[in-house]
């Protein structure tokens, strides 16, 4: 029989979920429920049942899952119309992916006994290749553990850790992530053109030498430590380059410092 995924708020986070769960042949039944006009068509067009709101789940679709992927500041205001779900002969998972927020606020907003998984996703799901990291609160059934596991593996690799206390350092390295290296990608095209390249030719450059990079790094059996030293001539280009990457440790204290940011505004969202 096929899962029933009710999934509330399809924007950047959830319609690149969305993309990922139905692309694969796993059967899932998915309502969107959106109030974007144009992000719930997009939702239809890529497969699922959508409404505006709440009102407009169909009277017979029971979750098995409930998906919320609205933004941290407007989660309380949401949830209680979902509480119905969380009780009842057949009380759904809620699988929350809003930053910040802890197992215990969503129990507080929805019922004190809901089955919750927190989750902290990124945008790579879309394509499948997201890193999916999940901590499951103590009402939460195996039956339910394994239907989170079963979604979320459709959207990329899925971590289960046990101290939720990691949760904020996981938001400012792998939810976060992606655009560190995406704006990563854009400083060396535009340095690409400055050093003289037409500006398309340069960003084609920068973008496969990404790829190519991560994927070496992702299949090679050296550690990325080895593979910047293969590239590294005595002498040559790159150390001239890495000179100022790390002559006084710039740009790993960089991303320590943006990493630390993150980290702090995780918490700060999760006590507003
Ligand atoms: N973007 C990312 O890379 C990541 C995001 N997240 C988390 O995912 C969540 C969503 O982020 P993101 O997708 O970027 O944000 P978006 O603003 O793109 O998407 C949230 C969507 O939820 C809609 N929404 C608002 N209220 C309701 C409601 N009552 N019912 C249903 N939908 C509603 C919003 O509509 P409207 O705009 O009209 O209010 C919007 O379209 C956040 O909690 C974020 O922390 C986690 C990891 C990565
Ligand atoms: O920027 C944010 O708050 C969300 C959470 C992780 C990625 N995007």
């Amino acid at each position: 029989m096929s899962r029933r995924i009710l999934l509330i708020g399809c924007g950047n986070m959830g319609f690149a979920m969305l993309k990922g769960w139905l692309s694969s042949d796993a059967g899932f039944d998915i309502h969107v429920v959106e109030p974007a006009e144009p992000l719930r068509i997009r939702a239809r067009e890529a497969g699922a049942s959508i409404s505006r709101d709440r009102d407009g789940i169909p009277a017979d679709f029971v979750p098995d899952a409930i998906v919320i992927a609205v933004k941290p500041q407007v989660i309380h205001a949401v949830l209680p119309d979902y509480k119905v779900f969380a009780t009842g002969g057949h009380p759904a998972l809620f699988l929350s992916v809003a930053a910040g927020i802890s197992t215990q606020a969503i129990e507080t907003s929805v019922d004190k006994d809901a089955a919750v998984i927190r989750c902290m996703p990124n945008t790579p799901a879309a394509i499948g290749e997201g890193m999916m990291v999940c901590y499951a609160n103590r009402a939460t059934t195996a039956g339910q553990r394994e239907l989170a596991g079963e979604l979320l593996r459709r959207s990329g690799k899925v971590a289960f850790i046990d101290d939720e206390g990691m949760m904020d350092a996981v938001t400012a390295v792998s939810g976060s992530g992606p655009a560190y290296l995406f704006h990563f990608i854009e400083a060396l095209s535009q340095a690409g053109a400055k050093a003289g390249l037409p500006e398309d030719f340069a960003s084609e450059l920068a973008l496969q030498t990404v790829y190519g990079a991560a994927r070496l790094a992702f299949s090679s059996a050296d550690t990325p430590s080895t593979l910047r030293q293969q590239v590294t001539s005595p002498n040559g280009t790159t150390a001239a380059a890495l000179d100022v990457f790390m002559g006084k440790s710039e740009l790993a204290d960089l991303v320590a410092k943006a990493v630390a940011a993150a980290t702090a505004r995780s918490i700060a969202l999760g006590k507003a």
